[in-house]
């Protein structure tokens, strides 16, 4: 456990920051935060830590409705590159949006548990689970809290997930962006969605081609613990 606790360093390398305050332990949304569904409705949503289809294989703690929450300057941001790539006949499907400290606790919880490993085959089946944190797929300080930030891929006009070569949250050196494990096709589909991202202020990190944290988030310095619900939305 000394080296999922001890892993600092590695997360703000992974796109973490440090936080300058502990999370805030409030159960509503500060203002400023808006459901997506209602910014942007033709984007659209699979939030797996809802259900039971992700690498802990349970719904996670703190995830009281599959919505996507975003801080409303990042969802419009989001809005934007939906409208870029529309012109391509390509669209987005989130998988995550913010994520409450104690959804990550529970990630912390799962990987100090050397017996819980049902999913590994699908999600991670080439790194051991106690290097998941260290080797930056997880972190103890997700920006995904502070409401910036966004996992996600692109769809085509038919709604079909475009391949990218490795599926969301599969932990592994084939899933960092600049992987060469993918073939050609995988690779510029990658790019593609890099590309539009980064057009609209979005920055990804090295270990997951599908994680990017919005360059103007309005609450880089906080981390929150409201949960995942419409009902949190009521403002501070
Ligand atoms: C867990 C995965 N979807 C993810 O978002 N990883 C980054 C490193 C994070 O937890 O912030
Ligand atoms: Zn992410």
């Amino acid at each position: 456990m000394t080296a999922v606790l001890a892993t600092g360093a590695l997360a703000a390398l992974a796109g973490s920051v440090a936080p300058a305050r502990a999370p805030e332990e409030t159960e509503r949304a500060p203002a400023g935060f808006v459901a997506l569904r209602e910014v942007a409705p033709g984007i659209e949503q699979d939030i797996r830590y809802a259900g039971d289809h992700n690498f802990v294989g349970e719904r996670i703690d703190g995830y009281e409705e599959p919505e996507c929450l975003l801080a409303e300057e990042s969802a419009r941001a989001l809005t934007r590159v939906e409208r870029d790539l529309a012109r391509d006949g390509l669209g987005l499907r989130v998988f995550d949006c913010y994520r409450p400290q104690r959804a990550v606790d529970h990630f912390l919880r799962w990987a100090e548990d050397p017996g819980a490993t049902e999913e590994r085959e699908e999600f991670y089946p080439r790194v051991p689970k106690d290097r998941l944190f260290d080797e930056g797929y997880l972190a103890e300080r997700s920006g995904h809290s502070r409401g910036g930030t966004v996992d996600l891929t692109l769809v085509d006009d038919e709604g079909r997930a475009v391949d990218m070569g490795t599926g969301f949250d599969f932990f592994d050196p084939a899933s960092h962006p600049g992987s060469p494990e993918p073939d050609a096709e995988q690779r510029r589909a990658r790019e593609r969605l890099r590309s539009a991202m980064a057009a609209r202020g979005f920055t990804p990190i090295d270990t997951e081609w599908w994680h990017f944290t919005h360059d103007e988030e309005p609450f880089p310095d906080r981390h929150f613990d409201f949960p995942v619900e419409r009902a949190a939305l009521r403002g501070e």
